[in-house]
């Protein structure tokens, strides 16, 4: 149809006003003849095939036949000011239909003045993927210098620094969904590739190091922890999958239990997978991330979203390969980060049926804690967020921690933790909980109230601050950053010696 649009307008001078896609007002496709026969009577309206950024030249065609009326060829459509652009693309760019590369090119020399180069090359990659870049090599060969700076101290030779700069943009690539070979860019050569093209995740995920000793941990796991431990590990022996909740008050050892599952699981060599909602939660896990990071789950997620990452990507592959997911304070998050998740999963699975494509993924948490954070919401809508409102809540097996293992000499403090998280603790008109008088520093209102919670935390601190064991065994918490500043300062103030930033 478009050579015969060619034609066309060779024969019909008075035609060459017409864009292609309004050339059905005036002419008709005769199918079987395979030739645009001017139309007499009858209106009609005409549409282009569409096309996305993504598919390179077929877009540009398209903008061009979009923009530019009249033409008889091809080569026609490439001639711009009487020059024969090499690409759809570049003519796009002649005649400022397509936004050059100058911007990105701005963007990556702005970047250099303070990003490092690994920023850089991220930022590189995320140029490739998602800006569509008509000169990759030119914005290769213009920025490769401050992309390797890092690789130059510990390389000599300017062939291995480029193909370590290579390496590292194919595993940002791999994680994106695309492979580096669909972009111009200088080959990898395999002598240099110690991965053997091994997507970064799996890499990562399979090169944790375990404690030795966390393999001990599970001879140590209490009755209630042996029973979750045996069930969870059946499931993943099995490899048929399934889900769990570890609901336990804080102190009841969930952590002790996943780092005995884990142990177990990446001791035989398969792969798990530890994740937390936040930050401190997952560092304490061994090879531990935040789940919105591991899983690239959306900030904000409506209902039926997935994750961002696509079936040939590297977190793909890996949630394929992995024998077990952990998502520790999973009552903290909102529901529909677990249910993309599960989206995504059943996809990349190709199992729709299943909860998470028939994997064995385990939730842990206390909703006696802290609930998902809400703005302004109400007290239903914050329950609405919650993973107990989700549609997968009835099927996750529960599995229940009760004995208090943090608290254990002190039964006392452990059974009014419960009570506060339960709602049974004694509580006034307002919902206010009576401490007893031993465990409160009541407050006089006086300026030394601060000194006087520091001494009583920290007693006879001039004489054992430089015990490191002293001051990592006892903290003072605070609810707000404000307090937490005040009591930081006071407490430097109090540091012998001279500063040292
Ligand atoms: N079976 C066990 N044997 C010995 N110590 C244990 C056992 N289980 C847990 N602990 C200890 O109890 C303390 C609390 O355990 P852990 O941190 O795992 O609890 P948690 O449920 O994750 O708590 P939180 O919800 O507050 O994070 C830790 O010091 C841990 O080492």
């Amino acid at each position: 149809m478009l050579t015969e649009y060619f034609k066309a307008n060779e024969e019909h001078p008075w035609a060459r006003h017409i864009l292609y896609k309004d050339f059905p007002r005036s002419f008709m496709w005769e199918k079987k003849k395979k030739f645009w026969k001017r139309r007499v009577e009858c209106f009609q309206l005409g549409r282009i095939v569409s096309a996305n950024p993504a598919e390179g030249e077929r877009y540009y065609l398209r903008v061009l036949l979009n923009h530019v009326p009249g033409k008889t060829s091809f080569e026609d459509l490439l001639t711009v000011d009487g020059v024969v652009c090499g690409s759809f693309r570049e003519a796009g760019e002649r005649l400022g239909l397509i936004e050059a590369d100058n911007t990105l090119n701005d963007c990556l020399t702005e970047a250099e003045e303070w990003a490092m180069p690994c920023s850089l090359r991220r930022l590189f990659a995320t140029i490739l993927v998602h800006c569509e870049p008509g000169d990759v090599r030119g914005l290769w060969d213009r920025h490769l210098e401050p992309m390797s700076d890092d690789y130059h101290r510990t390389h000599t030779s300017s062939n291995e620094v480029e193909q370590m700069v290579l390496l590292d943009i194919r595993g940002m690539l791999q994680s994106m969904g695309k492979d580096i070979i669909d972009f111009s860019l200088p080959t990898i050569d395999d002598a240099f590739d110690p991965t053997e093209g091994e997507a970064r995740e799996i890499i990562e995920e399979s090169t944790v190091e375990f404690d030795e000793s966390d393999t001990n941990l599970s001879s140590s796991l209490n009755f209630e922890q042996r029973a979750a431990f045996d069930e969870i590990l059946a499931a993943v022996e099995r490899g048929d999958g399934g889900m769990f909740f570890v609901d336990g008050p804080g102190g009841t050892g969930k952590t002790f239990l996943y780092r005995a599952m884990l142990a177990k699981v990446r001791r035989e060599g398969k792969i798990a997978i530890a994740t937390a909602t936040s930050g401190v939660a997952a560092s304490i896990m061994p090879g531990g991330r935040t789940a919105h990071s591991r899983f690239k789950i959306p900030l904000s997620c409506d209902d039926g979203a997935s994750c961002s990452f696509t079936k040939q990507s590297g977190t793909a592959k890996l949630l394929r390969m992995a024998s077990l997911i952990l998502w520790g304070e999973a009552s903290m998050t909102k529901r529909r980060a677990v249910e993309a998740l599960d989206n995504s999963m059943r996809d990349i699975m190709g199992i729709r049926h299943r909860p998470f494509g028939g994997k064995t993924v385990v939730f842990d948490g206390d909703f006696r804690q802290v609930f998902p954070v809400v703005r302004r919401g109400s007290r239903g809508q914050i329950i609405d967020a919650s993973l107990r409102s989700s549609h997968l809540w009835k099927s996750m097996r529960q599995l229940r921690l009760i004995t208090n293992m943090r608290a254990g000499n002190d039964t006392w403090f452990a059974d009014s933790l419960l009570g506060v998280g339960n709602g049974t603790e004694e509580a006034d008109d307002q919902g206010n909980i009576l401490l007893p008088d031993d465990i409160c520093l009541p407050s006089t209102g006086e300026v030394d109230d601060l000194e006087k919670l520091i001494d009583r935390v920290f007693p006879s601190l001039d004489d054992n601050m430089a015990d490191s064991s002293y001051m990592t065994s006892r903290a003072i918490l605070s609810m707000t950053n404000d307090n937490v500043d005040k009591i930081n300062i006071r407490m430097i103030e109090r540091f012998q010696g001279d500063e040292v930033i």
